[in-house]
């Protein structure tokens, strides 16, 4: 896989630091990207990084009313289910007063196959004519196995290299019914973010980043910049 334009790691002191740092970089980038474009394409992760994202969000300049916020991934169930990814997020929206139609929703009372594809047509028409789409962000978390979005180890998704967007109806991390991005999409963003906390993610970031163990999380290579944003305790093999 090619190397794309730079791979950062921050190791900071804690967790308020990891916000600050994460904050502070979708300001930056989502500023200059409003400028030249007007708009703002993202894509959020659920998990951990919601509550980040909570913290360091309301704090930032930046003009939100220029957002276009997708999912990196989305479990299939109702939009008030507390395993919804869109769900956990309406609370910060309301904060940052994001109106319902920035976010990118998938279809509901649908199945995985038919929600992947109708989520990747709804891409499309905000990606036009593209081979695949270039998000200006995507924000990702890892799992303790090492997976990121819903694209987990060993699993057949990890070779998808037409979709856009893939359903998975057997995801080893309950609910079993999903939709993802796949890494042609995510490795043709701009900026693929990680952030990750405490010493119970420090093996998984070592075997990524130190040994390269072939895992999902390792194999976000993206043609634009990628950056890792560690505590200490996450970050102590890489110290
Ligand atoms: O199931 C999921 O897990 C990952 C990782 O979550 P974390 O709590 O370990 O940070 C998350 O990035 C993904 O969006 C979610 O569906």
């Amino acid at each position: 896989m090619s190397q794309g334009q730079g791979n950062l790691v921050h190791v900071v002191k804690n967790r308020a630091e990891v916000v600050k740092k994460l904050a502070d970089l979708i300001a930056e980038v989502s500023v200059k990207k409003i400028s030249t474009s007007g708009v703002f394409n993202i894509g959020v992760s659920g998990g951990s990084l919601v509550g980040f994202l909570k913290e360091g969000l309301p704090k930032i300049n930046t003009d939100f009313s220029k957002w276009r916020v997708f999912f990196c991934d989305e479990r299939v169930v109702p939009e008030d289910s507390p395993d919804s990814t869109y769900g956990q997020y309406k609370e910060l929206a309301t904060t940052l007063k994001l109106k319902e139609n920035q976010f990118v929703t998938i279809k509901q009372g649908i199945s995985a196959e038919e929600a992947a594809e109708d989520y990747g047509r709804q891409m499309a028409r905000h990606f036009p004519e593209v081979e695949w789409p270039e998000f200006d962000m995507l924000l990702l978390g890892m799992g303790p196995d090492g997976h990121t979005c819903s694209l987990f180890p060993g699993h057949k998704l990890l070779e998808e290299k037409t979709k856009w967007v893939a359903p998975i109806t057997d995801s080893p991390k309950p609910p079993p019914s999903r939709v993802t991005m796949t890494f042609p999409v995510i490795n043709n963003a701009l900026y693929c973010v990680f952030a990750a906390c405490g010493k119970e993610k420090a093996d998984m970031v070592k075997r990524i980043l130190v040994d390269k163990e072939d895992l999902p999380a390792t194999r976000v290579l993206p043609s634009g910049t990628l950056v890792w944003i560690l505590d200490e305790e996450a970050g102590k093999h890489k110290l």
